[in-house]
């Protein structure tokens, strides 16, 4: 394949869009797309898959470029150094200057320090908590892989092996997860939202590792169950379908947007047991009512999002230390007010897309010394329960090195008393 000239000044103006670092990546893309609606699906791919590409390995692809790096130069340095691009391929794109400077990348090799050569700011790499530098670079590497695209079955609607078997007869490469039973991988990044499978709701778009939050709630059939910061329902839909559609699913959010996008996927999804409530902040008097009464509290937190780096490669420039403060403070109120709606013996879940210990266990190990009414449910035996193989300990710590899925954590909680 050969790069247009046309593809490469686009390029340029998505990545100088990008590294303004104002707006999520995923938005911006999205935005250039709609304003520049006659690019083919090749164009899209190759500018989106390189633009995230340059993000990932950001560090590097401006240490290559020398002092205040051009979109173009870091556009051309990422399609030669990571997108393994050659001259020849490039050559129709350049300038004469541009085709010296290609040359001459291929022969650099940019000191850089340890944040430089895993792509995480110095600040991230502090609050990690990994001593071993090698589980560090490990780690990184991870993050700056791209992400799989998975699937959750809607198990309400379809089997696993049925809506493999259709998407295989429709000519897509697709497997089971490794560990999420209702989970399956597609090979390549096929976009699947006419296909009508995915139209009459037998699946969704999601992480594996987000499968396992949701799975590890245990909704049964008839509980009373809360999703208290629910989003567009990712985890809802999956917790509604354990509860077959019956009992009540709260599904809370402060943002109207966000619930209006939980919406059109409810009616896909067949369900008829989810209650969507916006609510102004985690101590709204619409959710004291519900005090002691809930047998599933499911607080998927507002977070740094640092475990989704691979597919949100531009949180590292988005987030700092004090906006991860800010997101702590709140993670502790809404786990403090979630946790006044369990009920005796019900289960409260905590969790986030976060790979930092004090968006994770720093959280749930400071609320369970104030509250002694709860205690830890060991993560390894609630996997063992739902057939899940895997063990991480205490906690569910997924990562993008180890299990391929975001970087994830979760704890489950019992109320004793
Ligand atoms: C990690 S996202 C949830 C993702 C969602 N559970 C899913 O699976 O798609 C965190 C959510 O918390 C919401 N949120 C922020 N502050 C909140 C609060 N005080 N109470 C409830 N939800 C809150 C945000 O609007 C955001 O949608």
């Amino acid at each position: 394949m050969s790069l247009k000239p046309t593809q490469l000044k686009h390029l340029a103006e998505v990545i100088t869009r990008l590294t303004a670092f104002d707006r999520p990546a995923d938005a911006v893309l999205s935005a250039y797309f709609r304003e520049n609606n006659k690019l083919g699906a090749q164009d899209r791919h190759l500018i989106a898959e390189t633009a995230f590409a340059c993000l990932r390995r950001y560090a590097q692809m401006s240490a290559l470029c020398g002092p205040h790096p051009t979109a173009r130069k870091l556009a051309l340095a990422t399609l030669t150094r990571v997108r393994g691009m050659n001259l020849r391929e490039l050559e129709e794109a350049l300038s004469k200057g541009e085709r010296e400077w290609v040359i001459e990348l291929k022969g650099k090799t940019p000191e850089l320090d340890l944040a430089g050569q895993t792509e995480l700011p110095a600040w991230v790499i502090e609050r990690l908590g990994i001593d071993d530098e090698a589980e560090i670079r490990a780690l990184a590497r991870g993050l700056m892989e791209s992400a799989p695209l998975d699937l959750r079955v809607n198990t309400l609607k379809m089997k696993r092996d049925a809506v493999l078997e259709s998407l295989k007869a429709g000519g897509f490469d697709a497997g089971p997860t490794p560990y999420s039973p209702l989970g399956i991988r597609m090979k390549g990044k096929p976009a699947l939202n006419r296909h009508p499978l995915f139209l009459e709701g037998a699946f969704e778009i999601q992480d594996e590792g987000s499968q396992l939050l949701g799975l590890i709630t245990g909704a049964r059939r008839g509980e009373m169950v809360v999703d208290f910061c629910a989003g567009a329902g990712g985890k809802t839909l999956l917790l509604g379908a354990q509860m077959a559609s019956t009992g009540r699913l709260y599904a809370f959010d402060v943002s109207e947007k966000r619930l209006a996008n939980l919406k059109p996927r409810l009616a896909r999804s067949g369900l008829s047991n989810v209650h969507p409530q916006l609510i102004a902040h985690e101590n709204d008097a619409r959710i004291k009512r519900l005090a002691g009464k809930a047998d599933r509290v499911l607080v998927d937190a507002p977070c740094s999002g640092l475990g989704t780096l691979r597919r949100n490669p531009d949180l590292k420039f988005r987030q700092s230390p004090e906006s991860v403060a800010r997101l702590n403070a709140m993670q502790k109120n809404i786990l403090e007010s979630a946790a006044r709606l369990v009920k005796v013996g019900g289960r409260l879940v905590y969790a986030t897309c976060s790979v930092l210990p004090l968006e994770n266990r720093d959280v749930v190990n400071a609320f369970l010394a104030a509250h002694p009414e709860f205690e830890l449910v060991p993560m390894s035996a609630l996997l063992a329960e739902h057939k899940v193989a895997l063990d991480t300990g205490d906690f569910l710590e997924m990562a993008p090195h180890k299990h391929n899925t975001d970087g994830f954590f979760a704890a489950a909680l019992t109320r004793k008393g």
